[in-house]
C-alpha cells in the first residue's frame, strides 16, 4: 500500500472551513458590515473539483458567482492552537474558488437560514495543485487574480485580509479541532461576479500557480 501524501489532500475527505467577509472591499461591494470576528461556514469534501473537470451551475441557481481565495492546507492537527505557533500547522497552500449561488445565498440571508445550498454544492470548491509552504514564504502578502473569458474580474492581495492566517487558525481551532488534510479558505477580495455556461475561468497566485476551469450547467 502506498503512503498517502498531503499533496493530494483533496482525496482525504477532510473538512473545508471557509472564512467570509475577510476583505473590507468585498464586504462593502455586497453591502455587508465589516466583521469584528471571523464569519465561518463549511463545505463538504464532495465540493472539490480539479482542473480537467467542469464547475457545474446547480439546477436551482441562475446567479453563480466566482470568489478567488487563498486556501491554507493543514499539515499538523491541533485544538486551541496559539497564534504564535499557528504557522507550524501549515503544510502548504492551494488556489481555490469559493463558488457561490448568490441568488440562493440572498434568499437564505433574507430568511435567516444557513448558506449550505448556496455554498456547499458539488463542484463549489475548484482547487489548484498543492503548493508546498516554502513556495509562499509570506502568505499574508501575495496577489490573487481571476479572469473570466480573458477579462480581469478580481485582482487582490492577501495583505488586505482583515483577519490574518495565524489568527484564523487560532480562532477556528478553539472550537473545531483541525486535522491534517483540512483546508481553510481565507475569503475573497472585491470583484465577484456571475459566470455562465461555457465561460472559461482562469485564476492565479502571482507567478506561483495558475488554474483554468470551464463552466457547465448541471444536467437534469
Ligand atoms: O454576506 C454575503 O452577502 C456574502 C458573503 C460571502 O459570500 C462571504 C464569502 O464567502 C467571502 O467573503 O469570501
Ligand atoms: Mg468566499
Amino acid at each position: 500500500m502506498t503512503a498517502r501524501s498531503i499533496s493530494r489532500f483533496w482525496e482525504w475527505g477532510r473538512k473545508i472551513i471557509c472564512v467570509g467577509r475577510n476583505y473590507a472591499d468585498h464586504a462593502k461591494e455586497l453591502k455587508n458590515a465589516i466583521p469584528t470576528e471571523p464569519v465561518l461556514f463549511l463545505k463538504p469534501p464532495s465540493a472539490y473539483v480539479r482542473e480537467g473537470s467542469s464547475i457545474l451551475v446547480p439546477l436551482y441557481s441562475s446567479n453563480l458567482h466566482h470568489e478567488v481565495e487563498l486556501g491554507v492546507v493543514i499539515g499538523k492537527g491541533g485544538t486551541a492552537i496559539p497564534q504564535s505557533t499557528a504557522m507550524e500547522h501549515v503544510a502548504g497552500y492551494a488556489l481555490c474558488l469559493d463558488m457561490t449561488a448568490r441568488d440562493v445565498q440572498d434568499e437564505c440571508k433574507s430568511k435567516g437560514l444557513p448558506w449550505t445550498r448556496a455554498k456547499a454544492f458539488n463542484t463549489s470548491c475548484p482547487i489548484s495543485e498543492f503548493i508546498p509552504k516554502e513556495r509562499i514564504p509570506d502568505p499574508g502578502n501575495v496577489k490573487l487574480w481571476l479572469k473570466v473569458n480573458d477579462q480581469l474580474r478580481q485582482n487582490g492581495c492577501t495583505s488586505q485580509m482583515i483577519f490574518s492566517i495565524p489568527y484564523l487558525i487560532s480562532y477556528i481551532s478553539e472550537f473545531i479541532t483541525l486535522e491534517e488534510g483540512d483546508l481553510i479558505l481565507t475569503g475573497t477580495p472585491k470583484g465577484v461576479s456571475a459566470v455562465q455556461q461555457h465561460d472559461e475561468l482562469q485564476a492565479g497566485i502571482e507567478d506561483i500557480v495558475t488554474m483554468s476551469f470551464r463552466v457547465d450547467r448541471q444536467q437534469q
